[in-house]
């Protein structure tokens, strides 16, 4: 991986043996979610996983503040925007969580339910309310503006295969399998594009289409959560690629809750960097066996755990396998 100038003229603002802090907090927070692997209740599945998470939290040397995370203060008892959480001895930092990404894809075992966190310093992330947010990304090494949420999918798609120099044919899109996307899949099919087509997960389908060597996948494309937006975000800041967001605040109550979080122009597009800027870190631990991360395992005598993680000021990527005693 490359290091941005912008990366390597920076000092690192928050200290490195906090990525392994991290992956205890995202490993939690999985041992416990995949306990309701399967079992048809995404609510208990989902409070597992954030109990966990808030627990081992506590254990960060960090000063840190939620900015994505369960909902707002009277609708979660536990990660709510604008708690404080770690243990109050370290750096001040942003804090955005998703304890389980893919609630239902936990409770039906299917792939790629994770568990998520990033950290950035004070001001890094996004405040971004629980809205949808329009997304496009792909992978790295192709110029800036190749593809553009403002043009058409035609238009994107055909600028990638050119870019990649391979016919539209050849060109695989991530979407997820919505009826709000009827339309979407439509173009990009008459277009000749292969179809990835995801129940649930965008967090993973961006970075799949961010990895598109092991994953096939070239463009993600579609709506999905803005806090998940964020969180994608902040892993490409590590990986590379390019993202491009925009929140979709089609009612008067949205842009009202959107300005409140500080967001005055609800037209904008957000590039990566504008989603996760500065110094951040991402962290996440499968639940289920995924395309990105392999599930929890249960053996006789431990329990295995993997996770990746990354730190955009070095560009470090981490694969950790953990075995943890019963
Ligand atoms: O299901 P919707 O309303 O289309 O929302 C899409 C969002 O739901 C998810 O698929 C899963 O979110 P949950 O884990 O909250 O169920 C996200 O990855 C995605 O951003």
């Amino acid at each position: 991986m490359k290091l941005g100038k912008s990366d390597t003229d920076r000092q690192a603002a928050i200290d490195r043996s906090l990525t392994l802090e991290l992956v205890r907090v995202t490993e939690a927070a999985a041992l416990a979610a995949a306990t309701w692997r399967g079992k048809g209740d995404e609510k208990a599945a989902d409070a597992a996983a954030v109990e966990a998470m808030r627990a081992e939290m506590g254990n960060v040397h960090i000063h840190g503040r939620i900015v994505i995370g369960e909902g707002e203060r009277d609708e979660a008892p536990m990660l709510f925007i604008g708690e404080e959480v770690g243990a109050g001895d370290g750096p001040e930092v942003d804090i955005a969580v998703d304890p389980l990404e893919g609630t239902t894809l936990c409770a039906k075992n299917q792939p790629d339910s994770i568990c998520v966190l990033a950290m950035a310093e004070r001001g890094g992330l996004l405040n971004a309310p629980d809205v949808y947010m329009h997304k496009i990304a792909i992978g790295a090494g192709y110029p800036a503006g190749v593809v553009d949420l403002d043009a058409s999918a035609t238009v994107n798609v055909k600028a990638l295969a050119k870019a990649k120099g391979v016919p539209v044919n050849e060109i695989t899109a991530c979407v997820l399998d919505r009826p709000r996307h009827a339309a979407l899949i439509d173009d990009l099919r008459t277009a000749g594009v292969a179809i990835k087509l995801i129940s649930d997960g965008d967090i993973a389908g961006i970075i799949h289409a961010v990895n598109t060597e092991d994953t096939g996948i070239d463009i993600y494309l579609g709506s999905g959560g803005a806090p998940e937006g964020v969180l994608a975000a902040a892993a490409l800041r590590c990986i590379g690629g390019q993202m491009q967001g925009k929140l979709i605040l089609d009612t008067d109550e949205k842009r009202a809750r959107a300005l409140k979080m500080g967001i005055t122009d609800p037209n904008r597009k957000y590039r990566t960097d504008e989603l996760a800027s500065g110094d951040v870190l991402f962290a996440a631990t499968g639940v289920t066996d995924g395309t990105l991360l392999s599930g929890v395992r249960y053996g006789k005598n431990t329990v295995r755990t993997n996770t990746v993680v990354m730190r955009s000021w070095s560009q470090t990527v981490r694969w950790i396998t953990a075995e943890h005693h019963r």
